[in-house]
């Protein structure tokens, strides 16, 4: 066994509340995400965890979880990283919209399709491929090697470049991904193996 990966989504974004297509588009958390965010550290906290180093990406929703989580830990100083190899996937001519405005428009089906199945883009944008062809890589150079260095490791990012991430991480194919959702503010606790493999994984949800 190596070190120790934390993913953590942001907490609930301001457009999160308004129900529209964020993406690349940097919205503030919510109270309610700050929340989130604070309640996510103290479940770290719990667990006795402190990080080596964090990463998060270019928006400041992942970049204000980050900093809530580290303030909780008491490890507000802590090196982190910034890089927009994290961010959200590119929802394109989607971004701003309404997600119940796109269903009446294109439909549920077409909708779904676009927010949750792996290889089709919704128009101008990324899909979940394209996506972890960016995260997957920036994972492997720049936030791995600490995890087989014995580190402790938080990564905070966003639903769907951490659903990329774990797509790769724990081996689901392309099919399955559909089924994976990830809650706001929720952290996730990876073991690595020496291989890279997972070696377990643990949900830190509210009880
Ligand atoms: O970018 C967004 O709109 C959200 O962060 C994630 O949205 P999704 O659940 O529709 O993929």
């Amino acid at each position: 066994m190596t070190g120790t990966l934390v993913l953590i989504r942001h907490g609930q974004s301001d457009w999160n509340l308004k129900n529209l297509f964020t993406g690349w588009r940097d919205v503030e958390l919510t109270e309610t995400g700050r929340i989130e965010a604070l309640a996510g550290g103290q479940r770290l906290k719990a667990k006795g965890l402190k990080f080596d180093i964090a990463f998060t990406s270019a928006l400041k929703r992942a970049q204000n979880t980050c900093q809530i989580v580290l303030d909780e830990l008491g490890q507000s100083g802590l090196e982190t990283v910034r890089n927009e190899a994290l961010n959200e996937r590119d929802y394109g001519d989607l971004s701003g919209l309404n997600k119940d405005d796109a269903r009446a428009k294109w439909g549920e089906e077409q909708v779904y399709i676009w927010r949750r199945s792996y290889d089709v883009p919704p128009p101008g944008g990324e899909s979940l491929k394209d996506t972890g062809a960016r995260v997957w890589p920036y994972y492997i150079h720049e936030v791995q090697p600490h995890v087989l260095r014995g580190q402790t490791v938080l990564v905070a990012a966003h639903g769907n470049s951490l659903r990329a991430l774990i797509m790769a991480l724990e081996g689901i194919a392309g099919p399955d991904i559909v089924n994976l959702e990830l809650a706001t503010g929720v952290p996730i606790v990876y073991r690595l193996n020496a291989d890279s493999t997972v070696a377990s994984k643990e949900i830190l949800a509210a009880v």
